[in-house]
């Protein structure tokens, strides 16, 4: 007799793995191959933005005390002393009745507290000296981008662990950065497990599949922010099986595998773990798919094992693996975001336990709907195709149709939420 397991909840599962969350350490990467990377320490200012006060327009740096009486009957004249473009310094302070030709980005003159767009300028040159009128008045400090007016030095720009999105990345540029410190991605290490596998290389044969969970989990772990590593397919053998995935889980953090977590004959990760002398935290979760995901730990190291039915699997990852990754990462927002949304079709099917249906989210007018991606059974992969967020369906008896209201989690969103509730 095959002996019952013991399902527990979702959130009790995920807080099993998370207890054994650690933090990643930091590593310098080039300005360049920062995209997507999380920010290892708070980024803050370390100059004021503008650091100097400059020129917003082309124009003329003037005093605007000089152009009190100024009016169009009787326009004020200038001396034009100086010329700067932006790079340049002035070279000359300003005093009364002087101004300075300055372009876009220049630094402001000493002496002068006020910029006149070149459009409001008449401009003539007598006896080799330029001069400039203006037939208007200004007032202080009108057109100038004041030292500091955008950011103080100081102020916290980031916080640790933000992803580096290009406006993160034009900031570290804006400060000077050439390389940035950032939060090493885990190292997780996917063997997929079954005698029927092929790899997409090989020729299809009766009986066989190809491995499709292994590159859908190495996605995933990219998707999540890990760094996944793939050790190939194992044929489903204690000896051989053994000594592979005793190697592998020397090499990597974690250790993710797919398929032989039920209770079938070629089954063997039950037996592996203990052969491992790893400790299994659940090997049975009150969902569908996926109820068959087993987790264990061993020392450090996390092994997750993921049902080999494609849909399981996927949803076995993004409710237990993507986590750990966040949180390893120094992620506040560890779980996927809930939102509310309609459904768009009806879904009649009954569990005791909460489904997680791949579905695809749509806006009609303003309002949030989400259809089913595809067949909703654990051994289908097709709808994964096009899943953007897994549909929470609560267990019991009730059944769910077309309008009504229910929480879906985003598979595509960066922001997370910290629980899963
Ligand atoms: N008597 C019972 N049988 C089953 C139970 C149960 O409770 N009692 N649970 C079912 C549920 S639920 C699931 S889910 C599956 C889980 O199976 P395993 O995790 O043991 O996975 P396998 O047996 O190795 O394979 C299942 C299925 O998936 C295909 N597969 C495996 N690896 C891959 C891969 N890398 N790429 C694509 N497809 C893969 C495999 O060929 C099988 O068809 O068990 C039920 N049975
Ligand atoms: O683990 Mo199974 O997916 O519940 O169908
Ligand atoms: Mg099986």
């Amino acid at each position: 007799m095959v002996k019952p397991r013991n399902p527990i909840m979702v959130d009790e599962a995920i807080n099993k793995v998370m207890r054994h969350k650690w933090e990643a350490e930091t590593e310098l990467v080039s300005l360049e191959n920062c995209d997507l990377r999380r920010l290892a320490a708070p980024f803050i200012a370390t100059h004021n933005i503008p650091f100097f006060h400059k020129s917003p327009y082309d124009g003329f740096a003037i005093r605007a005390e000089d152009t009190k009486y100024s009016t169009d009957e009787d326009p004020v004249v200038f001396e034009v002393i100086d010329y700067i473009g932006a790079g340049q310094l002035p070279r000359n302070e300003l005093g009364e009745g002087q101004a300075t030709r300055i372009m876009t980005g220049a630094k402001i003159p000493q002496g002068a507290n006020c910029v006149v767009m070149l459009e409001d300028c008449y401009t003539y040159q007598k006896d080799g000296i330029h001069y400039m009128e203006l037939a208007k008045k200004m007032e202080e400090n009108q057109n100038i981008i004041k030292e500091g007016s955008e950011l103080a030095k100081g102020t916290l720009l980031v916080d640790r662990g933000a992803i580096i999105n290009p406006g993160i990345k034009a900031l570290l540029a804006t400060f000077g950065y050439h390389q940035v410190e950032v939060i090493k991605k885990p190292l997780i290490g996917v063997i997929a497990t079954g005698t029927e596998l092929l790899e997409p290389d090989e020729d299809l044969e009766s009986g066989k599949i190809y491995n499709s969970n292994a590159y859908m989990i190495l996605s995933q772990i990219k998707r999540a922010g890990g760094d996944p590593s793939y050790y190939g397919k194992l044929d489903d053998d204690v000896t051989s099986s053994y000594s592979r995935i005793k190697r592998v889980l020397q090499e990597v953090d974690i250790l993710i595998t797919t398929g032989g977590v039920s209770v079938g004959d070629f089954d063997l990760m039950p037996e592996l773990y203990n052969m491992l002398g790893a400790t299994t935290l659940f090997n049975k979760v009150a969902m569908r798919p996926g109820s068959v995901t087993t987790v264990a730990v061993k020392g450090k190291k996390l092994l997750f094992g993921l049902s080999g039915n494609p849909s399981a699997c996927y949803v076995g990852f993004e409710l237990f693996v993507r986590p750990m990754i966040r949180g390893i990462m120094h992620q506040k927002n560890v779980c996927m975001k809930r939102v509310k949304a309609k459904l768009d079709d009806d879904f009649p099917k009954m569990n005791p336990y909460t489904r997680y249906v791949r579905g695809q989210l749509s806006y009609q007018g303003r309002e949030l709907y989400v259809q089913l991606a595809g067949i909703d059974h654990s051994n289908v992969v097709s709808s994964l195709a096009y899943t953007t967020c897994l549909i929470e369906i609560p267990g019991g008896k009730e059944k769910y149709e077309k309008g009504d209201e229910l929480e879906v989690l985003l598979l595509e969103d960066m922001e997370g939420q910290a629980n899963f509730r």
